[in-house]
């Protein structure tokens, strides 16, 4: 797989706070400076690059004098805002030395959400690209109460990689990898240098943020990279304090933690139904749907449905729970909850007389069905 990542055309690549400050809070100016020296060059080798920076709130409590990471939202919304300006300024000044315009990407959960408005951040970041432009992306954080964020950076940066159609994600943090355990709490913990598939020893292995500087650690590190897989999208997480570590990975050297992707890349609007979309309600099917789903990638009829919850309307993202009630899709409805409550468990040859009128023989069409892993 490492061999193939010399010809990957568009990377998504994340830098996390503790990569891009010092101990004190400070911007690590020097870090920064050589993070935008790479970035140049791969840019200068024809690559496109999208940047997912981390640092705003780092960055406003150094600004603000605030030793402690803001705990309210009011606090961490006011550090961000003091902090995002600043990050841009460095960027758009040094990415300036090397001849290169940025742009700033603010996102939050509902960019994502709203099938609209992702496609609209799409649209601006493809044009973006065209232009020659490096985006640089945050969440979104003066603006994102807690019911429309993300949270972390690391799933902000799978979810941009999707919706970029990107052929590589980086994540950059302050320690190599992924290890057998957390190094800041055994010493013996041992470098993993690939994750062929993400399992449940795997997710056990992951701990929270090494510092009170970053969020997440691992844990937000391995559902990013569960996101990635599940686009086609190979991931790996690196030493970004390491100068050349981007170069490295490029070039395809053994360095950090690879996840591999999975087989199939699924369509963009799959992609979004997987993982973007806002989830208004859910149905469950019989096994005979569920085989069908599952093994066949056919279309879901009313007649494997057996229940319906939640409030949805026609075009609304719902999830498909197995007979067991786990989740194993998500899809967009032809049918509103009410409708559903009278057509499950019929054929689609009934709903005329049931409904008086048939839009689709489908409840949830093929297209637009994604299988989650
Ligand atoms: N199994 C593990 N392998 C490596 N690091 C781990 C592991 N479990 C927890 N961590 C912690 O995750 C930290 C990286 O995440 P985080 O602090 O959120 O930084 P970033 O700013 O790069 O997102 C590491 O410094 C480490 O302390
Ligand atoms: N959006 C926040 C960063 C959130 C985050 O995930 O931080 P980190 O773990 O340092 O990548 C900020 O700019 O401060």
């Amino acid at each position: 797989m490492r061999e193939k990542f010399t010809d990957i055309n568009r990377l998504v690549i994340k830098v996390g706070t503790r990569v891009l400050t010092h101990e004190t809070g400070k911007l690590n100016l020097h870090r920064i400076e050589s993070l935008v020296r790479e970035v140049a060059d791969l840019t200068n080798s024809g690559r496109e690059v999208i940047l997912v920076s981390s640092g705003a709130v780092g960055a406003g409590m150094g600004k603000l004098g605030l030793n402690e990471k803001p705990k309210t939202i009011p606090e961490k919304q006011a550090a961000a805002a003091v902090g995002q300006g600043l990050m841009m300024h460095i960027y758009e000044k040094l990415f300036a030395e090397y001849g290169l315009v940025v742009a700033q990407v603010l996102l939050t959960r509902e960019d994502v959400a709203d099938r609209r408005r992702y496609l609209n951040a799409r649209n601006a970041l493809f044009r973006l690209l065209q232009f020659g432009v490096v985006p640089i992306v945050n969440e979104n954080d003066t603006i994102a109460i807690e019911e429309i964020r993300l949270g972390d950076n690391d799933t902000l940066s799978a979810m941009v990689a999707g919706l970029a159609d990107a052929g590589l994600l980086i994540i950059l943090s302050d320690i190599e990898g992924l290890y057998t355990s957390n190094p800041r709490e055994n010493s013996a913990a041992q470098l993993i240098s690939e994750v062929e598939e993400i399992t449940p020893e795997i997710e056990i292995l992951a701990g929270g943020a090494g510092t009170k500087m970053g969020t997440g650690g691992m844990v937000t590190k391995i559902q990013a990279a569960r996101i990635a897989a599940s686009f086609g999208i190979p991931m790996v997480i690196t030493h970004g304090k390491k100068t050349g570590a981007l170069r490295r990975v490029v070039a395809g050297d053994p360095c950090g933690t690879l996840f591999l992707p999975g087989e199939h890349k699924p369509a963009a609007k799959k992609r979004w139904i997987a993982f973007g979309s806002n989830i208004k309600g859910s149905i469950t099917v019989d096994q005979g749907a569920y085989e069908a789903v599952i093994k066949h990638g056919r279309s879901l009829l009313p007649i494997g449905v057996v229940d319906a919850q939640g409030e949805f309307h026609t075009g609304n993202v719902i999830s498909i729970l197995s007979p067991q009630g786990d989740e194993f899709a998500r899809g967009i409805t032809n049918y509103h909850l009410e409708e559903l409550i009278k057509i499950k468990g019929k054929n689609s040859s009934d709903i005329e007389n049931i409904l008086g009128y048939k839009d689709f023989d489908e409840v949830i069409h093929r297209d637009n069905l994604a299988v989650r892993v």
